[in-house]
């Protein structure tokens, strides 16, 4: 690809042996260091969507070109994988080992560039130490960085899940509602902190939300899924919260 795009869907379909149609001609397109939200009723491709892009999923017809690499069934797996480590994803559900520390967390950020077997056994060299603690200091959590998992609280664990997707040294942030299983408190400062780390460090963020509140603070273009097809994309200033609202009614 010549231009900047960064992601590109070009009438994207995405259907299942059963016959059922998760996406449905979907094109999109995200420049580098742009940013998206996606929201969409429950069923509405919004997770499909974000498997197609890191490669868990393929397209069954269309063209989808994500970090310069075609993205199909044949393609080799030694593309997807350079591409995946170009991409941070963090995941609905905190997806944390609770036994190990922070730290230790944020370090498996690093595995998709260290393919050295120590690194299985979980040794790693001293400068992936020093930008995992480096991630952890990004996200304010340097100082809970020997605490195990699980005696952090849900925020925190949500940041240290943002460390790790920060370690890998990401071109795109990936976010499965980051925000989800936290109190109202909690979201709104992941949310800051999300929002100033990619305008900080001049990366592309792509998440997907539920709460409507949050799409303010995340980005202002904002992409609306209904039945595996895009409804509206645009900026946030183009479409009312009674328009939004609308759209969640019907
Ligand atoms: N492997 C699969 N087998 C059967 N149905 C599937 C599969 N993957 C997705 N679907 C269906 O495709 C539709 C879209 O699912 P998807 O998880 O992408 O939606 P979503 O917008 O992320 O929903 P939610 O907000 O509930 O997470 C749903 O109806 C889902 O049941």
């Amino acid at each position: 690809m010549m231009d900047a795009s960064i992601l590109d869907f070009k009438n994207v379909s995405l259907i299942l042996p059963s016959g059922k149609t998760v996406l449905d001609r979907v094109n999109l397109n995200l420049e580098n260091h742009q940013s998206m939200t996606i929201i969409g009723h429950n069923g509405a491709g919004k997770s499909s969507l974000l498997k197609l892009i890191v490669g868990d999923k393929f397209c069954t017809e269309g063209e989808l070109h994500i970090l310069g690499h075609s993205l199909k069934q044949q393609t080799e797996k030694k593309s997807i994988q350079k591409m995946r480590s170009e991409i941070g994803f963090i995941h609905q559900g905190l997806h944390l080992v609770g036994r190990k520390n922070a730290i230790e967390n944020v370090l498996m950020g690093r595995l998709p560039h260290n393919q050295s077997i120590k690194t299985w056994f979980g040794i790693f060299n001293s400068s992936d130490y020093d930008m995992a603690y480096e991630a952890l200091k990004e996200v304010k959590m340097s100082d809970k960085a020997l605490m195990r998992a699980d005696k952090l609280s849900g925020g925190e664990r949500q940041k240290v899940a943002i460390a790790r997707a920060l370690a890998q040294s990401p071109k795109i942030l990936l976010a499965d509602e980051p925000t989800a299983a936290l109190d109202p408190k909690a979201a709104s400062e992941v949310a800051e902190l999300l929002r100033q780390l990619v305008e900080n460090k001049k990366l592309s963020l792509i998440t997907v939300v539920h709460s409507l509140d949050l799409i303010n603070k995340l980005s202002h273009r904002v992409v609306i899924m209904k039945q595996g097809q895009i409804l509206f994309d645009g900026d946030r200033q183009n479409i009312s919260p009674t328009e939004v609202n609308e759209f969640y009614n019907t």
